[in-house]
């Protein structure tokens, strides 16, 4: 049995994740942590999880950037692993993952679906090929009204996956708009739409001459996140400190 507190229990993907858990006999909800509770959880919740006194196994997080810096603190106190999925954190608070990290066992992804992971390995073998032969490179990422930070951390993740392979030459670039220049080789351009209901769309686009591949990516439901953390959950459970990622659960 696996004993996990959700961190972000009363946002949308706590609740995803909560409705799948419900099917899952080797997990149990210890506790919660949200802003605002209206007691209806069937688990204690608390409003700051540095306040939490129920023991677990794993922290799953899917909160706000500025809850992370108190989550980080108390995995480190409590030794207890993360697997750590809220977007949108500063540089200081990446450095701050990273610190925590060799305390405590954390996994950080922003998309924990099986299909972003894999477009991470696949675009590798693209760029490889694809970069060198003049081909720009440029990511689109379509979210729903509600999100906070863009572009998001998928689009990001992608970008590093691309840029990993081009050795960090490439600046990203978020906006042209004050912009009267061409577009020079070595940038990767990042473009956020927000909008209704949209779960989480991304396309890499590689436009060369005359010809365009684009890999692209449709979250079409916020359980593909959820299966993930909750995988991931099992998979860090007991592991030693060091940052982790989806693909040492994936095993690719
Ligand atoms: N890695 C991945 O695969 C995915 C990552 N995400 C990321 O996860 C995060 C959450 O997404 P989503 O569920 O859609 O967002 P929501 O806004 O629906 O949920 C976030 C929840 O965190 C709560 N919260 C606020 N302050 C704290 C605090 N101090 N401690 C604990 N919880 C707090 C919010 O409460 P209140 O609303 O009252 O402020 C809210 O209930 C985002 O950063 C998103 O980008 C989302 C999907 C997939
Ligand atoms: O906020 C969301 O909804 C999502 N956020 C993550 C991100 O920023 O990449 C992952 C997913 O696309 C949904």
């Amino acid at each position: 049995m696996t004993n996990v507190i959700i961190h972000g229990c009363n946002g949308k993907m706590g609740q995803t994740i909560l409705e799948l858990l419900k099917e899952e006999e080797e997990i149990k909800v210890a506790a919660g942590v949200d802003a605002f509770d209206e007691g209806k959880n069937p688990f204690p919740v608390f409003s700051d999880i540095r306040t939490c006194d129920v023991s677990a196994d794993v922290v799953i997080d899917f909160s706000v950037a500025p809850a992370v810096d108190g989550l980080l603190q108390y995995c480190v106190r409590e030794h207890i692993p993360c697997v750590l999925c809220t977007t949108g954190l500063s540089s200081e608070q990446l450095k701050k993952v990273e610190e925590a990290s060799k305390e405590t066992a954390i996994l950080k992804s922003a998309n924990m679906s099986l299909g972003i992971n894999m477009l991470m390995k696949l675009l590798k073998d693209a760029t490889a090929i694809l970069a060198p032969a003049g081909f720009d490179i440029e990511i689109v990422e379509k979210h729903h009204k509600l999100k906070v930070d863009a572009p998001s951390g998928t689009a990001l993740a992608l970008g590093d996956s691309v840029s990993e392979v081009l050795g960090g030459e490439y600046e990203y670039v978020y906006d042209r708009s004050g912009r009267r220049k061409q577009r020079p080789k070595k940038e990767i351009g990042f473009s956020a739409v927000r909008g209704g209901t949209i779960v989480g769309d991304h396309d890499v686009i590689f436009a060369g001459a005359d010809e365009v591949i684009t890999f692209s990516h449709r979250a079409y439901s916020k359980a593909v996140f959820a299966k993930g953390a909750i995988q991931a959950a099992k998979f860090l459970k007991g592991r030693p400190a060091g940052l982790y990622d989806m693909s040492d659960v994936i095993g690719c």
